[in-house]
């Protein structure tokens, strides 16, 4: 599903990548642990493909994503990759449903479509009742899942989360870690994420630690 080699990336002086190689199967959940400043995000940015690496190459699905131009590479993001970060970053003017399908709405995919999808997810998800609550309205639990619905809502190849639970309290982040592996369950779905959770990483079929610029 994806295969990244030998990626590097520097900060001026500061080599914080420094040749890492990953490669994740369809259905697998692999976390990345490591010490503050590690450059776990740093790694996650550039697998996301939100950044681009000094040096390496990445492939998603198949597709060379650093071959392509930008615009080719914002709609290949849109329509391949999911993302969850700590802080859910729903609009609060807009519905649950509305939050979730937003990346449908933005690839221009057919808007009764996507909005079923979005009902489909969100009752998944035990959220059909909050569907048309605004983020105001819910839950910090509640809102990481509609979270997770809005990076599902374009059949993602691979998810991305950066510390989805770090601002969750314990009973939520227990919830939220046990729908990350219902999804894989499921719908086959690939997860990696970064996080300091010990209890999430040893749930996870490959956990992987960032140390001196290199997974190990
Ligand atoms: N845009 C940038 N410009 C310069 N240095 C940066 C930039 N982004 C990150 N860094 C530096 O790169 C290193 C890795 O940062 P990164 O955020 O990837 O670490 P991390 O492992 O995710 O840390 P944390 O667990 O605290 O989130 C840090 O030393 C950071 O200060």
């Amino acid at each position: 599903m994806l295969q990244a080699t030998n990626i590097r990336k520097s900060y001026g002086d500061l080599a914080v990548l420094r040749g890492v190689d990953l490669s994740v199967q369809s259905a697998e959940v692999v976390s990345i642990v490591g010490k503050s400043g590690a450059g776990k995000s740093t790694l996650l940015h550039i697998l996301g493909t939100l950044d681009r690496p000094d040096a390496g190459r990445l492939t998603i699905g198949g597709e060379d994503v650093f071959e392509m131009g930008n615009k080719r590479l914002a709609a290949f993001r849109n329509e391949r990759i999911g993302f969850v970060f700590q802080f859910h970053h729903l609009l609060p003017e807009f519905t649950a449903l509305e939050n979730v399908c937003i990346p449908g709405y933005i690839g221009k995919r057919d808007q009764q479509a996507t909005e079923r999808r979005g009902m489909e997810l969100l009752q998944y998800l035990g959220l059909a009742n909050r569907a048309s609550h605004k983020p105001g309205q819910m839950s910090g639990g509640e809102q990481q899942r509609v979270a997770v619905a809005r990076a599902l809502i374009n059949e993602p190849a691979i998810v991305f989360a950066d510390e989805p639970s770090g601002n969750l309290d314990s009973a939520s982040s227990q919830e939220l870690h046990d729908l990350l592996f219902r999804l894989r369950a499921d719908f086959s779905q690939s997860f990696i994420i970064v996080t300091h959770n010990e209890e999430l990483a040893e749930m996870s079929d490959r956990r992987l630690e960032m140390c001196d610029g290199i997974l190990v």
